[in-house]
């Protein structure tokens, strides 16, 4: 059957990454796809957070290209930059939220930098993505601290999807949240993904999380991308490192729902 061609929005083409002697990637190659939600898993140390640093351009790699929206990252610079960081969302480890300002004052800042717009029209949109989160409007003139861990992410996820991005990224989104308020958190990511256009990629250790919300893992070992397919191709993987990794307990519990879907 004829495949229509999909648009790259991510194009990773021999990254190299070193910090001192310690290689980190080497020939790093990765391609995702307009509309995917692919999960970056692999051991601790692999390289997951700073890939993901890469994609969002807040870190260069030391060799190598990245192509976004089919654009070379190397052959742009000020506006171009600019246009290509816009459409790119990142949600922090931690949040990162500004503490002394109040949850709405946080998702304002972004819209305030790249848009001329009033007080109000400022508010409004901000309200717009705070609701898209799933929290409650009451939260809007809450200080970060006094949040809960879910509604923090919540707030985290609303900052980032201020100027409207095609991209978003996430770093270990879950961690730290009870089940339910994870599994909460993963409902919200696939309402996100499917009303908003988005494509996604979350770099995580939470299998019920991949099995969930993505369609695509990126298995990083070895310094490079090892594999990238749907979970349920990962967990039967024969490769060694690839094996090592889901063969644990939770991994376990991962090959019960692939016999449970079967
Ligand atoms: N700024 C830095 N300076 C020196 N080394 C760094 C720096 N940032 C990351 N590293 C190293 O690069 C390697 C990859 O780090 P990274 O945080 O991307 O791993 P990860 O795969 O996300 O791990 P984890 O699953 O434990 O979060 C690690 O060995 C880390 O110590």
């Amino acid at each position: 059957m004829a495949m229509l061609e999909r648009n790259k929005i991510v194009e990773l083409q021999a990254i190299a990454t070193q910090f001192a002697d310690h290689v980190v990637h080497h020939q790093l190659d990765l391609t995702i796809y307009q509309g995917e939600r692919v999960a970056l898993v692999g051991g601790s140390g692999t390289g997951k957070s700073v890939l993901l640093s890469e994609i969002a351009l807040l870190r260069e790699p030391d060799a190598g290209e990245i192509m976004l929206f089919g654009q070379p990252v190397t052959q742009l610079s000020g506006q171009g930059l600019a246009g290509l960081r816009k459409q790119i969302g990142m949600m922090f480890q931690q949040g990162a939220l500004f503490s002394s300002l109040t949850v709405l004052e946080n998702i304002i800042l972004p819209l305030q930098e790249h848009q001329r717009l009033s007080q109000s029209l400022l508010e409004e949109l901000a309200m717009l993505k705070l609701r898209l989160t799933g929290l409650p409007e009451q939260a809007a003139h809450l200080y970060p601290q006094s949040l809960s861990g879910g509604m923090l992410k919540r707030a985290a996820v609303a900052r980032a999807l201020a100027l409207d991005p095609a991209l978003l990224l996430l770093d270990e989104p879950t961690a730290g949240l009870d089940p339910a308020g994870a599994s909460a958190f993963d409902d919200m990511l696939l309402e996100l993904h499917a009303s908003l256009n988005l494509t996604l990629i979350l770099v995580t250790h939470d299998l019920d999380s991949i099995w969930r919300v993505t369609d695509q893992v990126a298995f990083l070992g070895d310094q490079r991308v090892l594999a990238k397919q749907p979970i349920e191709m990962m967990v039967k993987d024969e490769h060694p490192v690839i094996k090592a990794y889901f063969a644990n307990n939770r991994a376990k519990r991962a090959a019960i729902k692939l016999e449970s879907t079967a």
